[in-house]
C-alpha cells in the first residue's frame, strides 16, 4: 500500500496571473520574470496576430504555465488574482493594418477584461502608452498632461483607442471599485521583437545585419526615448504591487533623433550601411520623452540600461535569428 505521508503535496501557488497579450514582446519579458517566482501560476491568452508561441517555447508543459488562444475581444472565465492586460497591436504598422479590430480590441477587449477583473476580484494592470499624448506640446510629459490628439486620424484607433481604454479602467475602479494599474509605456525595444515588426528600433538593426540602408523618415529631428526591456518589466510589476492606481510614465528618459538613432546603429552594428531619407506617415508625433519623477517617487523606479548598452543585446539575438554572424 502506498504510504501517502510519502507523496508530495501538489505544488501550491499563492498567486494566479494572467498576461493578455503574452505571447508577444513584453508580454513574453514579462511572463519569463513572473515565472521566476516559484508561487505564481501564469495563464497567457493571445490570439497570436503579432504575438508567437516561439516566444513562450520554454514554459510550454511547465506545471505552473497555461496559454489559450483567445481573441480579447470575446469574454473570457479564468479565476485570477492579477491581470496583466497588455492584447493590442504595438506597432504602427500592424495597428493601422485593421484599424478596426484595434480599437474593438482596445475598447471591447478591455471592457472585457474589466468585467473578468470585477467578476473573480482581481486587480487589472492595463498598459497604455505615451501616445496618449498625441503630438505633445508639453516637453517632457508629466502625467498630468492631457495630450494633443487627433481623434480622425489613421493613428487615432490606437492612441484614441488606448484613451477609451484609460477612461474605462477609472469608470469601473470609480463605480465598481475595482483595483487598477495603469502605466504608460515609451517606446520599449529589446530581443524577440519581431524582425518585421516595422518599429524603428527593430527596423534598423535588421536593416544593418542585412546590410541595407537605414530608412530615416522626414524629418529625421523627430524624437523619441527608447526603454530597454528588462527595466519595463522591472518597472510594470513595481506598479502591479505597488499602492498606485496611475497613471505612471515608464520610459527611458534618454532622448535622441532619429537620425542620432540611425548614426547610433551604424558606429555600432555596420559602419558600411548608408542612412536614407523616406517619406514618413501622418501625425507622427514630433518629439517624446517621459517625466518619470512619479516613477521614481511612488515605485523607486528608474530605468537601468543605457541605449548603447541595450542595442548590442537586441543585435545579438536578431543575429542568431537571421542567421548572420559577427564575421560577415
Ligand atoms: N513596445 C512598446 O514600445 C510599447 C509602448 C507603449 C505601449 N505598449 C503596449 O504594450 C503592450 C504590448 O506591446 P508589445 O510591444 O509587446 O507588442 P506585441 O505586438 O509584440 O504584443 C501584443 C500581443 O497582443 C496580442 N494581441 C493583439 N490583439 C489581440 C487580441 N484581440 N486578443 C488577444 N491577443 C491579442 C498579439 O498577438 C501580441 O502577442 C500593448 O498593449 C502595447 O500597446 C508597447
Ligand atoms: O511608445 C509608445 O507609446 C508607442 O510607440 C510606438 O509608436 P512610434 O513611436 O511611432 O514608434 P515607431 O514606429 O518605432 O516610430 C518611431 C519613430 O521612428 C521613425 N521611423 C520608424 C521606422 C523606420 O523605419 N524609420 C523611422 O525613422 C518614425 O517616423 C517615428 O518618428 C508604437 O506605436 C507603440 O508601440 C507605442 O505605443
Amino acid at each position: 500500500m502506498m504510504n501517502l505521508n510519502m507523496v508530495a503535496p501538489p505544488e501550491q501557488s499563492n498567486m494566479r496571473i494572467l498576461v493578455t497579450g503574452g505571447a508577444g514582446f513584453i508580454g513574453s519579458h514579462l511572463v519569463d520574470k513572473l515565472m521566476e517566482n516559484e508561487k505564481n501560476e501564469v495563464i497567457v491568452v493571445d490570439n497570436y496576430f503579432t504575438g508567437s508561441k516561439d516566444n513562450l517555447r520554454k514554459w510550454i508543459g511547465h506545471p505552473r504555465f497555461e496559454l489559450i488562444r483567445h481573441d480579447v475581444t470575446e469574454p473570457l472565465l479564468v479565476e485570477v488574482d492579477q491581470i496583466y492586460h497588455l492584447a493590442c497591436p504595438a506597432s504602427p504598422i500592424f495597428y493601422k493594418h485593421n484599424p478596426v479590430k484595434t480599437i474593438k480590441t482596445n475598447v471591447i477587449g478591455t471592457l472585457n477584461m474589466l468585467g473578468l477583473a470585477k467578476r473573480v476580484g482581481a486587480r487589472i494592470l492595463l498598459t497604455s502608452t505615451s501616445e496618449v499624448y498625441g503630438d505633445p506640446l508639453i516637453h517632457p510629459q508629466p502625467e498630468t498632461y492631457w495630450g494633443n490628439v487627433n481623434p480622425i486620424g489613421v493613428r487615432s484607433c490606437y492612441d484614441e483607442g488606448k484613451r477609451v481604454a484609460e477612461t474605462l479602467m477609472f469608470d469601473y475602479h470609480r463605480q465598481h471599485g475595482i483595483e487598477i494599474r495603469i502605466a504608460r509605456i515609451f517606446n520599449t525595444y529589446g530581443p524577440r521583437m519581431n524582425i518585421d515588426d516595422g518599429r524603428v528600433v527593430s527596423n534598423f538593426i535588421a536593416q544593418a545585419l542585412r546590410g541595407e540602408p537605414l530608412t530615416v523618415q522626414k524629418p529625421g529631428t523627430q524624437t523619441r526615448s527608447f526603454c530597454f526591456v528588462s527595466d519595463m518589466v522591472d518597472g510594470l510589476i513595481r506598479l502591479m504591487e505597488g499602492e498606485n492606481t496611475g497613471p505612471i510614465n515608464i520610459g527611458n528618459p534618454g532622448e535622441f533623433t532619429m537620425l542620432e538613432l540611425a548614426e547610433t546603429v551604424k558606429e555600432l552594428i555596420n559602419p558600411k550601411v548608408e542612412i536614407k531619407m523616406v517619406e514618413n506617415t501622418p501625425d507622427d508625433p514630433r518629439q517624446r520623452k517621459p517625466d518619470i519623477t512619479k516613477a521614481k517617487e511612488l515605485l523607486g523606479w528608474e530605468p537601468k540600461v543605457k541605449l548603447r548598452d541595450g542595442l548590442p543585446l537586441m543585435e545579438e539575438d536578431f543575429r542568431l535569428r537571421l542567421g548572420v554572424s559577427k564575421e560577415n
